[in-house]
């Protein structure tokens, strides 16, 4: 095995992965299922929104020309002739000098052309027959929904590409979406690698520690939106992990392992691609953590050989898995999204590597600060439970300091706030 490895840059090596992407195929999914998930058709409009002139308030639909002239001095008066909720028609035409009592959403009933909230009505009654007056004169069309006024039929509402959201999954169910086509999810394959390795169910032993990295990928590639499918841990045995590498390799979208990708004795990946005849596109990246990051490729299918320690495993994914799951399921901007922001404290040491430090973000007063989550070792794994960014720090000769700029990537946005603010 070569102990001397070129590093390629980061960005080199995200397109070389990039190169050799797939795209899942459409299928079809209930709207129930389609969360997160990409349209992989156009969502156009099945129909008019709303279908029917509809009521915005609770009130009256009357006749515009029957309120002609009316104020305070010219009281007008109207006898109510029925009541329509939502869901319900009134039972014929409006005549001259008639009104309907109607709630909101409810159809305007035929001839009715505007709509008098409660509040600008006085209602009695006499010889058991309602009336209301009025002392406002209403325009044709005031306080009406016009049909097709959000929008019309076969107009395209969300394109293809787009993910679904609770927005677009409110769109779907107005037009009737009850099934949907959304482009595939990856399914892709783990095993861990490592002699070391125990299970997260069994007790500690000397010189072992439990597996780690499988459960924090598995749990990575559903917040990506694929499928993680859990293949077990290896041992650090060339024919153990040969067999178990080349006969998974076919059955998953992608095949992830991690540990034993650097040139330690028992680090058997790079002869477990020589033997596969895989191409290995990069087994060293300009970066930390994660330098001995490689991704090899057999007969069209990318097999990823993360790092084992946690740290450099957690990057490896994010920066060149994420954007593959993306991709797949049909995502046309499938990295994950870049902002600048303050570094929020001194971060020292210098690094001749791009330097991606787990960290987390902070907003003050219209500035995003962001702050590395904890002790910035490859090795660590407890930082990374503070992580929401990776803080890019570009290489070079010296280090970092508070209120530097720097560029930050976005992993989750689920972090919140303790209070609801008042306006
Ligand atoms: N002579 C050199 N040694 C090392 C180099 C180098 O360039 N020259 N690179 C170092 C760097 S950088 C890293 S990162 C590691 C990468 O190691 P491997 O990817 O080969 O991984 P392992 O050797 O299998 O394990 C490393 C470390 O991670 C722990 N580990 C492994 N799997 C898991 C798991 N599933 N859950 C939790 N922890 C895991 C393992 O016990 C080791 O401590 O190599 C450096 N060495
Ligand atoms: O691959 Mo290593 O993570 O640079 O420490
Ligand atoms: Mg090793």
């Amino acid at each position: 095995m070569s102990l001397h490895r070129k590093p390629l840059l980061v960005f080199e090596a995200v397109h070389k992965v990039m190169a050799h992407r797939k795209n899942g195929r459409p299928e079809t999914v209930e709207l129930s299922e389609a969360d997160g998930r990409i349209l992989a058709e156009d969502l156009r409009a099945t129909h008019p929104v709303p279908p029917f002139d509809k009521s915005p308030y609770d009130g009256f639909a009357l006749r515009s020309e029957d309120t002609n002239g009316l104020s305070k001095e010219n009281v007008g008066t109207f006898r109510v002739i029925e009541t329509i909720g939502a869901g319900e028609q009134a039972s014929g035409p409006l005549q001259p000098g008639e009104a309907v009592r109607i709630m909101t959403g409810a159809e305007i009933p035929e001839k009715a052309d505007c709509v008098a909230m409660f509040e600008i009505t006085q209602s009695f009654e006499e010889n058991d027959q309602a009336y209301i007056t009025l002392k406002r004169t209403l325009e044709e069309d005031q306080n009406i929904i016009k049909e097709g006024s959000e929008n019309k039929e076969g107009d395209s509402l969300v394109a293809a590409g787009t993910r679904i959201n609770p927005g677009v999954k409110a769109l779907l169910a107005t037009f009737g979406y009850a099934e949907i086509q959304v482009y595939q999810r990856p399914a892709i394959g783990v095993f861990a690698t490592g002699t070391e390795l125990l299970e997260v169910d069994e007790p500690l032993e000397p010189g072992k520690i439990r597996n780690s990295n499988a459960y924090m990928i598995l749990s990575q590639i559903e917040r990506a939106g694929g499928q993680g499918f859990y293949l077990g841990k290896l041992d650090d045995d060339f024919d153990t992990c040969f067999d178990a590498v080349s006969r998974s390799l076919t059955d998953y979208d992608f095949l992830i392992t991690t540990g034993g990708v650097s040139v330690g004795d028992y680090d058997l990946m790079p002869d477990i691609y020589e033997k596969l005849g895989a191409e290995v596109l990069f087994n060293k990246v300009g970066m930390r953590p994660g330098s001995v990051t490689t991704v090899a490729e057999k007969d069209g299918q990318l097999l990823y050989g993360l790092s084992g320690n946690p740290s450099a495993c957690y990057v490896g994914f994010e920066l060149f898995v994420h954007p593959i799951i993306q991709n797949f399921m049909g995502n046309p901007e499938p990295h994950h999204r870049r902002i600048e922001a303050t570094l929020g404290e001194d971060f020292k040491k210098p690094n001749p590597f791009t330097r991606f430090v787990r960290g987390y973000l902070d907003f003050n007063k219209g500035q995003v600060f962001v702050y590395p989550a904890g002790i910035d070792k490859s090795a660590v794994v407890s930082s990374l439970a503070h992580t929401n960014v990776l803080i890019v720090l570009k290489g070079g000769t010296r280090g970092y300091q508070k209120g530097d700029q720097v560029e930050a990537i976005l992993l989750d946005g689920f972090q919140g706030q303790d209070q609801f603010e008042k306006e």
